[in-house]
């Protein structure tokens, strides 16, 4: 019987970095959640214990401190090139990376002089995200937005769908719509302003999902992804993962009171789960690239 080692990737998982930029009085933060993994010849360290190709995870996590330190930080798709590049060009083993980021959104405090210099409260609206796989000289990045939460208290319909024998749910032309947007998009190339064309696709996520009618999540995720789509020709397709977060209208019928859409209990579970993807017709092909993203289609 003959057995070989199979794919494996390794690296250091969700290293904490938060950046002061402190030129001025008026310093910047940056708050990131890293996890870089190297892919490559690595068959010595698995199947003999011989560590001379293995670049440990300590390493990869003061890499990620030190690049850090080196170089201004740009955007995180521009970080995660870096460090990708940093491996795969500086060892002659390490054959690809994947490396993945997370930043958490701080805004300025403001006072009654002004958003203050050095003090800040967390954001909302989601925490951007960035997967940049490279494989060789091929790089691809996937970048996103998760926990951007969203609702709407009108303009959202369900009905026509099949009552089979466990059917209860009630037909609604007027229901709460809400989810927590899990999306990632894949672009083409690597020459892209990344900050511009995140914070326009978050733009045109929240938008859409606030102007389309709904008839279904289905539907409006295939109406936001077509919409980023038509305005982002450096975009080759987007992938959703979001949950139908359920607002039961309560009955109140015992207390003798109507209830004309306006008391819920909004159910944290179970939830639907909608998966969608949006694509190109003439997209060039991602390869295995989603293969190493859980939680997508
Ligand atoms: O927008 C929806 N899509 C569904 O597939 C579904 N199923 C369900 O019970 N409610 C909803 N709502």
């Amino acid at each position: 019987m003959a057995i070989r080692l199979g794919d494996n990737q390794y690296g250091k998982a969700e290293v904490r970095l938060v950046r002061v930029t402190r030129d001025t009085d008026r310093h910047t933060i940056r708050d990131l959640n890293v996890t870089s993994q190297l892919r490559g010849d690595f068959t010595a360290v698995h199947t003999t214990g011989d560590n001379t190709n293995c670049v440990a995870t300590d390493t990869q996590k003061n890499t990620v401190y030190g690049l850090a330190r080196k170089h201004a930080l740009g955007a995180i798709e521009e970080f995660a090139l870096l460090l990708a590049r940093y491996h795969v060009d500086g060892f002659g083993f390490v054959h690809g990376a994947r490396m993945e980021i997370e930043e958490y959104p701080w805004d300025r405090i403001a006072t009654v002089d002004g958003a203050h210099d050095h003090s800040f409260v967390r954001g909302g609206g989601g925490t951007r995200t960035t997967l940049v796989v490279k494989d060789g000289p091929t790089e691809t990045v996937l970048s996103g937005v998760t926990g951007l939460t969203v609702l709407k208290s009108t303009g959202s319909e369900f009905h026509g769908f099949p009552r089979t024998e466990f059917t209860t749910l009630a037909e609604t032309t007027d229901r709460i719509l809400a989810t927590d947007v899990t999306a990632r998009w894949r672009y083409i190339g690597t020459d892209v302003d990344w900050d511009a064309s995140h914070d326009s696709i978050r733009r045109i996520i929240v938008e859409t999902f606030a102007v389309q009618h709904s008839l279904a999540l289905q539907q409006t995720l295939w109406e936001i992804g077509r919409a980023v789509l038509e305005a982002h020709p450096e975009v080759a397709e987007i992938r959703f993962s979001c949950p139908n977060k359920h607002h039961f209208a309560v009955d109140l019928s015992a207390f003798d009171m109507d209830n004309p859409g306006e008391v819920f209990f909004a159910a944290d579970r179970p939830y639907g789960k909608i998966e969608t993807t949006v694509e190109r017709d003439d997209a060039p092909s991602a390869g295995r690239v989603w293969e190493s993203v859980p939680g997508f289609i």
